[in-house]
Parts: C-alpha cells; sequence; structure tokens
C-alpha cells in the first residue's frame, strides 16, 4: 500500500512521505457503487434539469476501473455503475415532472488511434466515422447517430449497443482493457407545458477514458503496443490541457486543438459545463508512480474554473438576451440622463384637446341655461293659451246671452225689469272675464319668481340616488362624470325642445286649418241652408201657380187665345221648377259636403287636444327633468368643492412625496455613476492588463515593463476593492428597495405605479450588480495573488516591484489628503451656508 486516507477528510496522503492531496471526495476500496453514487453523483442529475451542461469524466492508468465505475460495459448482471444510475435518475425525474414535456436523445462515440467513430450507426465499421467540427461557438460531431428514448431500458439498450462494438484488447494489466476513449451523451431538451421560454437543452456527457499505461507493464506488442501510444499521446495532450487550465493562465493559449480528445472535451474543461472528474487510482505500491501522477492530474484539474450557463433554447435564449438588452440600455439611458420626452406635436394636442373640452364645457352649460328659459317660456306660453281659451269660451257665451237680450230689445223696444237683471248679469259677467284675464297675467308675472321656491320641493328619492351614485373619490373622475351627467341631462332637454317645438309647428298648423274650415262652414251653411229653403217655399209656389194654370187651361170656358197663354205659362213655371229643383240638389250636396267638414273639424280638433296633451307631459317633464339637474349639480358641487379640497390636500402630499422621490432618484443615480465609474475603471484596468500581458509575454521583462506591470496590478486590485465595495453597497440598496417593494405590496392599497418604479429600481440594481460582478470575477484576484510573482525572476525585478509600489503607494497617500481636505472645506461651507438658512428661516 503506498496510500493513506485521512479519516473524516477528502484527503489522500502518500505513505512515507509529506505529500497529500485534497480533493472533493475520496473513497476507498471498501466503497461498493451505490454509496459512491449517491454521495457523488446523484446531485448532479438537478443541474441537468437546471439546464446545465454536465461531464462526468473517468480517468485513471490502465486496470484502475475506469470502466467499472463508469458502468459503460453495464449489461444488466454486475453491479450498477455510474450510467445506468444516471439514466434511471433522470428518468425518475421526468416522470416526477408532469407540468413539463421532455425529448432525450443518446449518442455513443469511441475514440480509437485519433479516428472517431459512431458508435449507435446501423452502418459498417469503416463506414460509421464521424468527423469533429467546430460552429464558432461550440463543437460539433457530424452525423453522429442521435437515438430518441423515452425510458430507461431503451437508453441502457443504446449503451448496450454501442458497448459491444467498443474496442477491447487484453493486456497484463487487464483482461478487457479499453483501448479507446468513449463518450456517451444523453441530451435533455425540456420545456414547461404553458411557458416556452423555459425551454432549455442540456447535455450530460459521461466519459470512459482509455486508460494511461506503461508498456512494460503492460507487456503490449504490435496493435496494443500501437494502441498504447495513442492512448497516451491523447492522454499527454488531456494533461497539458488541464495543466495551462489549472495554472490559471486565462486568455493564455490552451491546447485544445492538439489532440481530437481535447477537442471533444474543450467544452467540459474550462468551458460551459460542471465537470466532475473520477480518478481512479490503485493503492499498490507498485503502482506509486501512475498513482502519483493520476493525483497530480485530478489536483490540477481541481483547479479548473468552468463557466456553466443554463443552456436556453435558441428562441428562449434570444427573449433573454433582448430582455437584457433593454436592461442595458435602460442603465445607460439613465447613465446619459436621457429622460424620454414626450414629442412636441403630443403636446401641443394634448393642449388643443384640453381647450376644446373646456369650449364643450362651456357651450354645454350655456346650451343648458338657455333650456332652462325655454322651459320657463313654454310653461307661460301654456298658462297663457289655456287663459285665453278660458277667456274666449266664456266671451262667447256672454255675446249668445248679449246676443239675445239684444234681440228682444228689438222687438219690444221697452226696458222691463227682467231685462236690465239680464243687461246686469251679463255685466257681471264682463267684469268677472276681465277678473280672470289679470289673475292670468298676474300669474304670468309670478310665475317666474316662484320658480325657485318650487324647485326646492321637486327634489325626489331618485335624484337623491343619483347624487350618490358617483361616490368617486378622484375630483378628475367626479368632473368627468359630472360633465358627462350634463351633456346627457342637456341633450335629453334639448330633444324634448325640439319636440315642443315640432308639436307646436303641427298644432299652428291644425289650429289655422281648423279655424278657416270653422269660418267657411258657419257662413256656407246658414247661407245654404236659408237657400234651400227659401227655394223649396219657391218650388212650392211655382206648382201650385203652375196648378192654376193648368186647371184654367182645361176649362170649358177659356178661348183658345187666352189657353195658349196660359200654356206658355205653364211651360215658363215647369222651367223655373227644374231650375230651381236643380239649384236645390246642388245645395243639399253642399249641405252633405259641410256636414264631412264638420267632421274633420272634430278630428282636428281632436288631434289638436291630444297634442297638446303631449305638449303639456312633455314641459312638465322638461321641467322636473331641469328642477332634478338643479337639484343634483348644486350637490355635486358641494361634493365636488369637497373632492378638490382633498384633492389639494393629495397635490400638496404628492409635492412632498415627489421632492422625497426626486432626492431617493438622486441618491440612486449617484449610486448608479459610482457603480458605472467603478466598472470603467476597472473594465479599463482589465484591458489594459490585458495587452500588457500579451506584450510581456512576446518580450523579456525589462525595468520599465514591471514598472508598468505594478502599476497595472495595483490599479486592477483597487479598482475590484473599489467594485466589491460598490457592489456591496448595490446589494445593500437592492434588499432595502425589496423589502419596500414587500411592505408596498401588503399594504391595502398598494400604488401599483410605485410598485413599478420600485421593481424598475430592482431590476436596474440587478443588471448593475451581474455586470460589476462579472467584472469582479475576471479580474480573478484569487488567482492573481498567487500567480503574481510568477513575473518576478531576479532580486533586481523584486527590487523595481518594491520600489514601483512605495512609489505608486506614497502618491495615492497624497491625493487622498489632498481629496480630504477638499472634503472638509466643502463641508464648513455647506455647514455655514445651510446655518445661514436656518437663522434667516
Ligand atoms: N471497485 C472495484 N470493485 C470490484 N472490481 C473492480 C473494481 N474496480 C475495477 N474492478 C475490476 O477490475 C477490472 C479492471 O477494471 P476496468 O476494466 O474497469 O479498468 P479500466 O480502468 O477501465 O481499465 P482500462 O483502462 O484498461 O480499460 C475489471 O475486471 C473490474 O471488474
Amino acid at each position: 500500500m503506498c496510500l493513506d486516507i485521512i479519516p473524516g477528510e477528502p484527503q489522500i496522503r502518500i505513505l512515507n512521505s509529506d505529500k497529500s492531496f485534497t480533493y472533493n471526495y475520496v473513497f476507498s476500496p471498501d466503497v461498493g457503487q451505490e454509496e459512491f453514487y449517491n454521495v457523488a453523483i446523484k446531485r448532479l442529475i438537478d443541474n441537468i434539469f437546471q439546464g446545465y451542461n454536465v461531464t462526468i469524466l473517468a480517468y485513471g492508468q490502465t486496470g484502475s476501473g475506469k470502466t467499472y465505475s463508469m458502468g459503460t460495459n453495464y449489461t444488466g448482471i454486475e453491479e450498477k455503475g455510474i450510467i445506468p444510475r444516471v439514466t434511471e435518475d433522470i428518468f425518475e425525474t421526468i416522470k416526477s415532472k408532469e407540468d413539463w414535456n421532455f425529448k432525450v436523445v443518446v449518442s455513443f462515440m469511441e475514440l480509437y488511434q485519433e479516428q472517431l467513430y459512431d458508435l449507435l450507426s446501423d452502418k459498417q465499421r469503416n463506414q460509421s466515422i464521424v468527423d469533429i467540427r467546430e460552429d464558432g461557438k461550440s463543437i460539433k460531431v457530424t452525423g453522429l447517430t442521435e437515438k430518441e428514448v423515452t425510458n430507461a431500458q431503451e437508453t441502457l439498450e443504446c449503451l448496450n449497443q454501442g458497448s459491444i462494438g467498443r474496442i477491447t484488447g487484453a493486456t497484463a494489466m487487464n483482461a478487457h482493457s479499453s483501448r479507446s476513449h468513449a463518450i456517451f451523451t444523453i441530451c435533455i431538451r425540456q420545456q414547461k407545458k404553458d411557458d416556452p421560454n423555459t425551454a432549455t437543452v442540456a447535455k450530460f456527457h459521461l466519459v470512459d477514458l482509455a486508460g494511461s499505461e506503461r508498456s512494460k507493464k503492460t507487456q503490449a506488442t504490435g496493435e496494443r503496443f500501437k494502441e498504447g501510444i495513442n492512448i497516451n499521446k491523447g492522454l499527454l495532450a488531456l494533461g497539458n490541457v488541464i495543466s495551462q487550465l489549472g495554472d490559471g493562465a486565462s486568455g493564455s493559449y490552451i491546447g485544445y486543438r492538439d489532440s481530437k480528445l481535447t477537442r471533444l472535451l474543450q467544452e467540459s474543461l474550462g468551458g460551459n459545463s460542471m465537470t466532475l472528474m473520477v480518478a481512479c487510482i490503485s493503492p499498490a505500491d507498485y503502482n506509486l508512480d501512475e498513482t502519483l501522477s493520476t493525483l497530480r492530474y485530478a489536483d490540477r484539474a481541481r483547479k479548473i474554473k468552468n463557466k456553466p450557463v443554463v443552456n436556453q433554447d435558441q428562441k428562449t435564449a434570444e427573449i433573454n438576451r433582448l430582455n437584457k438588452l433593454i436592461q442595458e440600455l435602460r442603465l445607460a439611458l439613465m447613465n446619459q440622463e436621457l429622460g424620454i420626452t414626450c414629442p412636441k406635436e403630443h403636446e401641443e394636442l394634448e393642449e388643443k384637446c384640453s381647450t376644446l373640452q373646456q369650449k364643450l364645457r362651456d357651450m354645454t352649460e350655456k346650451l343648458n341655461s338657455n333650456l332652462a328659459e325655454i322651459v320657463i317660456m313654454h310653461e307661460r306660453a301654456e298658462m297663457a293659451e289655456q287663459a285665453r281659451e278660458k277667456i274666449r269660451s266664456a266671451m262667447a257665451s256672454v255675446l249668445d246671452e248679449f246676443e239675445q237680450v239684444l234681440q228682444n230689445f228689438n222687438i219690444s223696444h221697452e226696458i222691463d225689469d227682467e231685462k236690465r237683471k239680464k243687461l246686469k248679469i251679463i255685466y257681471t259677467k264682463m267684469l268677472e272675464i276681465q277678473n280672470d284675464e289679470k289673475k292670468a297675467s298676474e300669474e304670468l308675472l309670478n310665475y317666474e319668481i316662484s320658480i325657485d321656491s318650487k324647485n326646492s320641493v321637486t327634489f325626489t328619492k331618485e335624484d337623491a340616488e343619483c347624487v350618490h351614485t358617483g361616490e368617486l373619490n378622484n375630483i378628475e373622475d367626479s368632473l368627468d362624470y359630472f360633465d358627462k351627467k350634463e351633456e346627457e341631462h342637456t341633450l335629453r332637454q334639448a330633444e324634448r325642445n325640439n319636440e315642443v317645438q315640432n308639436i307646436n309647428k303641427e298644432l299652428a298648423l291644425k289650429e289655422s286649418l281648423v279655424s278657416e274650415l270653422i269660418k267657411n262652414i258657419t257662413q256656407q251653411t246658414a247661407d245654404s241652408h236659408r237657400d234651400v229653403a227659401e227655394m223649396e217655399k219657391e218650388i212650392e209656389r211655382l206648382h201650385v201657380e203652375r196648378e192654376e194654370h193648368l186647371q184654367a187651361v182645361h176649362a170649358r170656358n177659356i178661348t183658345s187665345k187666352l189657353a195658349e197663354t196660359r200654356r206658355k205659362k205653364v211651360q215658363e213655371l215647369e222651367k223655373k221648377i227644374a231650375e230651381l229643383t236643380r239649384k236645390c240638389q246642388e245645395q243639399n250636396r253642399v249641405i252633405k259636403a259641410k256636414e264631412k267638414q264638420d267632421q274633420r273639424i272634430k278630428t282636428l280638433s281632436n288631434e289638436i287636444r291630444s297634442l297638446k296633451e303631449i305638449r303639456v307631459k312633455l314641459i312638465r317633464q322638461m321641467r322636473n327633468d331641469a328642477n332634478n339637474f338643479t337639484k343634483w349639480k348644486q350637490s355635486r358641487e358641494k361634493e365636488i368643492n369637497k373632492l378638490k379640497t382633498q384633492d389639494r390636500k393629495r397635490a400638496f402630499e404628492m409635492v412632498r412625496l415627489k421632492m422625497q422621490h426626486n432626492k431617493q432618484e438622486i441618491v440612486f443615480k449617484r449610486k448608479m455613476e459610482e457603480a458605472f465609474a467603478v466598472n470603467k475603471r476597472l473594465k479599463g484596468a482589465l484591458e489594459i492588463q490585458k495587452k500588457a500581458t500579451e506584450r510581456q509575454e512576446k518580450k523579456a521583462n525589462g525595468k520599465d515593463e514591471i514598472k508598468t506591470w505594478v502599476a497595472q496590478e495595483l490599479e486592477v486590485l483597487m479598482a475590484t476593492i473599489d467594485a466589491d465595495l460598490s457592489l456591496e453597497k448595490l446589494m445593500q440598496d437592492r434588499a432595502t428597495l425589496s423589502y419596500q417593494l414587500e411592505q408596498l405590496k401588503q399594504s391595502s392599497n398598494p400604488n401599483e405605479e410605485e410598485c413599478a418604479t420600485l421593481v424598475k429600481f430592482i431590476e436596474l440594481r440587478n443588471t448593475q450588480i451581474a455586470d460589476l460582478q462579472k467584472e469582479i470575477v475576471e479580474s480573478d484576484q484569487e488567482t492573481r495573488a498567487k500567480t503574481r510573482w510568477n513575473m518576478i525572476h531576479s532580486v533586481a525585478d523584486a527590487k523595481v516591484v518594491c520600489q514601483t509600489a512605495f512609489h505608486l503607494i506614497a502618491q495615492e497617500r497624497k491625493q487622498q489628503c489632498y481629496k480630504f481636505n477638499e472634503l472638509k472645506v466643502s463641508i464648513h461651507i455647506y455647514t455655514s451656508y445651510i446655518l445661514h438658512i436656518w437663522t434667516s428661516c
């Protein structure tokens, strides 16, 4: 035994020496596959499902147990290694994530004598050679078979199929020695069923390397010897890459291209993957050299710092990239103090719009008050008309009576008591009519005065509801509601007014028609009746006369001459009778037509009556509506005044909050600017340092180069310290903002605008924190601290370094003193200024 494991520590000590190595885990030979898997491997499964690439790499001398540990040759009989267990766990997890969609594909390739073979290809072995391509971002193997699998069984069948085709051979060290490097890859594409933005594609590489070997020990000859040389060549290149990466010489050349193995593992070593190396060693002292070599390998590999990132689906990644870009642009915008201002035309339009709104409001108000006056006028007209009709009918009856009395006077020419009494009654009636007319006029005059007192009585329950339906706390909403109501009311009144006017027009037409008809009818009917009666009388008389003449004609004693005369007379009379009968018939027709007109007048009068009723109804509605609206308006105005008072208070509070907010924003901006400056400084320093390192690598270090190098190192160091401080401040800030946001969200009425502002601030800080962290990681002070002094090759170099460092520190101190004094003066000036303001207040 050449090794000793320190109990409870992941440490291996080389016996009989003071050499020891510390790793993440160390397992003794008695630890079984299950324990090894559960402790070191199982946790990596989670990373795959978070979208990270994962690589497990088995390295070690031949026969040390790489294939056994990886489980590459698993057939279902022997104890399960890593691959079968990983496969089972992956599909277990998939089963449990029901709200996600998955696509799993596997590939299996073998690198044998610098030739890459597709182990899952259906083709002949010599036709299944595939090639490596680089697409600028990542390594791709073109033409490699990718089989979709849906469960562990199918996956292990693929593993088994590939393993059978893998080259093995017997050596003195291992009866089934793998003569090639094998890479089994499980690629998992996942996406949450209801969110396409969660799509990720992660690769799980399981690498079983061929073992390093010494031909002396393996006793390989012929083909095995040739294989051994190629294996060692590949492993040597891998060792170099691990050394270069482990040395922390970031930015320096890494020999990935020296072999296909290193090209294939480029992503897993120093790239975008979480990589675990399983270093298999033999505890036998016989293998000490190989064991030490493997331990050193693993020790260097442990120092490699990969940069794993979640492998988002291309579309998702693009969305996220754009979101990040938006954040960065926002940040840049703030930094450049470019506030987003409204275009001028927009402002002009807004002004125009508000002027028009005001105009509309004024016009509605005016129209409304006009309509109110119109209502009053309508009512007055209605009252006047009613009074006029009353007087007209009273006058008509008085006139009738008067006519009667007058006729009686004409007959008797004497004034007896009864007639005098009648005349007195008519006189009284006429006085009454006069009084009525006076009263109506007075009523009309007083009508306007009584309107206000009437208004207060007509406020109904409905209106009360109307006032309270719009319980709006916001003054603008209230005013809008008020305007809307006023507009509605005005439109309604205007519509009714139109209706009244139309009715008036119709009434005027109908009334004039009726009066025209009445005028004609009364005159014509009287005349026609008289004419008909007279004509009938005349016809009767003529008939009698004709009869007389006829009798005379037939008398015996009449002379023929007389008879002839009488016959002529009879003929004349008959003519007259015929003429009068025709006229009489005509008059009767006229009378019938008049009767029809009578009917028409009756219908028109009915129509006039119902139109008047409608008009009265409309006017009443107008009046009620106007009263209710006036009442509503008064109460609304009261409310609005109340709201205005509240609004003034709110506005005052807003100004106060805005001032507070502005103050916060200034502080925030200052901090952002500080962080920007720090970040810029660090970036600049790193850039200069990078260029200088490149230059220094090309030529030998002179005194001046060392001086410049020291200055740059110090600059980077100080910039990193500043960045660390800024980062801390930003993180504190973010915590405070997050706390404020939480408090705000928990409050009963969270202000959404304020929430959004806080979220924006938090996001901006996130971006800045990420930006700073990136630069700090890049400056990598931990590694730099260890490798810094590699630049010094002699005591002379060390002296230059010390001198430069002292000089720079002294310079820095001097500047600090200057700044400190300047600050002291500024503080003094500000304090006296504040005191001055304080005392003058
Ligand atoms: N921990 C272990 N427990 C039991 N047997 C083991 C263990 N490790 C290795 N073996 C056995 O040792 C032999 C060699 O192991 P394996 O083939 O895995 O070595 P290897 O490192 O892959 O060698 P090579 O590099 O030559 O391919 C196998 O028969 C294997 O079953």
